[in-house]
């Protein structure tokens, strides 16, 4: 038996991150298309220096306790670490680390390609077109809200909401109000961006886009209280958590006309279930959590994930840690 440090990978990540901890380290890759049962997780734990896990793994307290005293390091391939219990690895010994400002430009372009198509109805429009809906050019159908000059009102302006902002205001001129643990006086100064509390984005903005973590403070945040404070006309874009919104006050809004759209990459749960009552409506858009797919994020996460592991390995302070 090899005396490298055991690492398990939850799933399989570009091979350049693979390559890097294989170097090092003994390492075993989930093989399959879906995540590892939690009884297999914790089997394939048992015994790891390191874990490479996505945000699909509940790493928690019984996970901890199943890999031993050898694990040293849970680098998870997201920069969202809600499915980690920190603490818990801290009290182990455990340092977490996860993939921050690769992946930031991507999910900022999914925003957008969610906002634009929630505003402009690509998904009735497109499927007219292959379901023989499209009879003619018609001159009061798929009419949707132009971004021009418009308020985008982003929850969280952190890495990637400031990306996001930024291609509002420098795209199309929006002006941009946030929310955020505190003002950040670089986006005041570079972008016009004003710093309010909820309810004042929420009642004034055009367009809404989430981009907070997931936390204690932000699970349901997004409520029926908060949408009945939305313009009619307002579109509400998710690329954070699932979890932010209330997914049954959402379909509530978008079914009453209490919001115009909605654009969602994340939901509760994933995948969303083929009968959810979101997909039959036409104004809400549905990605498969898609914001970081893109081969350059994809492949700087797998290296970030390695690097974090090594260092944990060394005991030096990870590189990307939480
Ligand atoms: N859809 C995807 O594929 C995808 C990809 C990457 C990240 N994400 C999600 O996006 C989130 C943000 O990533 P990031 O790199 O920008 O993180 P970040 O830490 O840079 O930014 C998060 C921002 O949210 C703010 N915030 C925290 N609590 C808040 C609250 N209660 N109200 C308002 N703002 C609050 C923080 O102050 C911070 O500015 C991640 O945590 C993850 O959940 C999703
Ligand atoms: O948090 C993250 O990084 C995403 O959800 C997946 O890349």
């Amino acid at each position: 038996m090899s005396d490298k440090p055991r690492v398990f990978v939850t799933r399989t990540i570009p091979k350049a991150g693979l390559d890097r901890l294989r170097e090092v380290c003994e390492v075993e890759v989930w093989p399959k298309p879906k995540p590892p049962r939690r009884d297999t997780l914790l089997d394939k734990a048992r015994g790891c220096a390191g874990l490479v896990t996505m945000l699909s793994d509940k790493v928690d307290e019984t996970v901890l306790t199943a890999a031993g005293d050898d694990l040293k390091v849970v680098a998870n391939y997201a920069v969202g670490y809600n499915n980690i219990d920190v603490a818990a690895c801290r009290e182990h010994g455990v340092a977490v680390g996860n993939t921050p400002d690769v992946l930031t430009d991507a999910t900022a372009d999914v925003a957008v390609l969610l906002m634009l198509a929630a505003a402009r109805s690509f998904t009735p429009a497109a499927a007219s077109v292959r379901d023989g809906g499209w009879k003619t050019w018609a001159p009061m159908d798929h009419l949707g809200m132009e971004l021009a000059g418009k308020t985008v009102g982003v929850i969280g302006l952190g890495r990637i909401g400031r990306a996001f902002a930024d291609r509002c205001h420098g795209g199309w001129g929006m002006k941009v109000l946030y929310t955020a643990n505190s003002p950040k006086p670089d986006a005041d100064r570079d972008l016009g961006a004003k710093h309010v509390e909820l309810p004042e984005l929420l009642a004034n903005s055009d367009f809404i886009s989430l981009h907070c973590p997931l936390t204690e403070a932000t699970a349901g945040l997004i409520d029926a209280n908060a949408l009945h404070q939305m313009k009619t006309t307002a579109v509400l874009v998710n690329t954070a958590r699932g979890e932010v919104i209330d997914q049954d006050a959402l379909h509530t809004a978008l079914s009453g006309g209490k919001i115009f759209a909605a654009g969602l990459d994340v939901t509760t749960p994933e995948p969303l279930p083929t009968d959810s009552p979101l997909l039959e409506l036409p104004n809400c858009v549905v990605l498969p959590h898609i914001g970081s797919a893109t081969v350059h994020a994809r492949s700087g996460m797998a290296l970030m994930a390695a690097d974090n592991v090594l260092a944990g390995l060394r005991g030096d302070p990870l590189p990307h840690g939480v």
